[in-house]
């Protein structure tokens, strides 16, 4: 598995041997590079911005603004322009909030997801093709119309920890499997 956690990991498959599912783990010691993309989610203290998917892989959940990482962008770059697109607005104060790691039953392609973090934005928040903006409180997150990862970090993501998780996917929106781990990942060489 090549990705920019690599080593990481490889530790949780060490670690949680016993209870990994068999494609969980295939897709993970697979030959193919994990897929780069972004998510991006503003959070005003309170409430986060939210869009409704219109379209494409997802479509119908309500989601941060991100897609794929291009050739020649860095993560961050994407991620900016993620949001300009999707949501137009350009966030001023963008923090690493954590990193998410999904496997598929019916894709051999790890998705690496690097999440980021918001308080401040130029622009109004607009509908556009691809997503529809909403506000929410953060008692009222619609997690029943979400990825069914999202239960599972946005405690961490609101508390502002930083965040690292693995999930696998049956049939493309059943978790199956997932370890969650909060704090900044520090894999020693000796780990890896
Ligand atoms: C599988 O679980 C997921 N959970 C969450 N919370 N978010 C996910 C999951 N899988 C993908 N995502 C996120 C990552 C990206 O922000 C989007 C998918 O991006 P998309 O496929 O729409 O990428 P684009 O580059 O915008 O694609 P097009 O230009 O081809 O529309 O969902």
């Amino acid at each position: 598995m090549l990705g920019l956690r690599a080593p990481w990991v490889s530790s949780v498959l060490r670690r949680h041997a016993a209870v990994v599912p068999d494609f969980v783990r295939t897709t993970l010691e697979g030959p193919q590079p994990n897929k780069l993309l972004t998510l991006v989610i503003i959070n005003d203290g309170s409430r986060v911005l939210l869009g409704r998917k219109k379209r494409g892989f997802g479509e119908g959940y309500y989601n941060g603004f991100g897609g794929k990482v291009e050739a020649g962008e860095t993560v961050r770059q994407a991620a900016e322009r993620e949001l300009l697109e999707e949501a137009c607005i350009t966030a001023e104060d963008m923090t690493e909030a954590g990193v998410l790691v999904f496997t598929f039953d019916d894709n051999p392609q790890p998705w690496e997801v690097h999440v980021f973090s918001a308080s401040r934005f130029r622009g109004e928040p607009t509908e556009t093709d691809e997503m529809a903006p909403v506000w929410f409180n953060h008692m009222e997150v619609p997690f029943n119309q979400m990825w069914a990862d999202d239960v599972h970090w946005y405690p961490a993501f609101l508390q502002q920890k930083y965040f690292c998780g693995v999930f696998g996917f049956r049939e493309t929106t059943k978790l199956v499997w997932h370890t969650l781990e909060e704090g900044e990942v520090q894999v020693a060489p000796e780990m890896a």
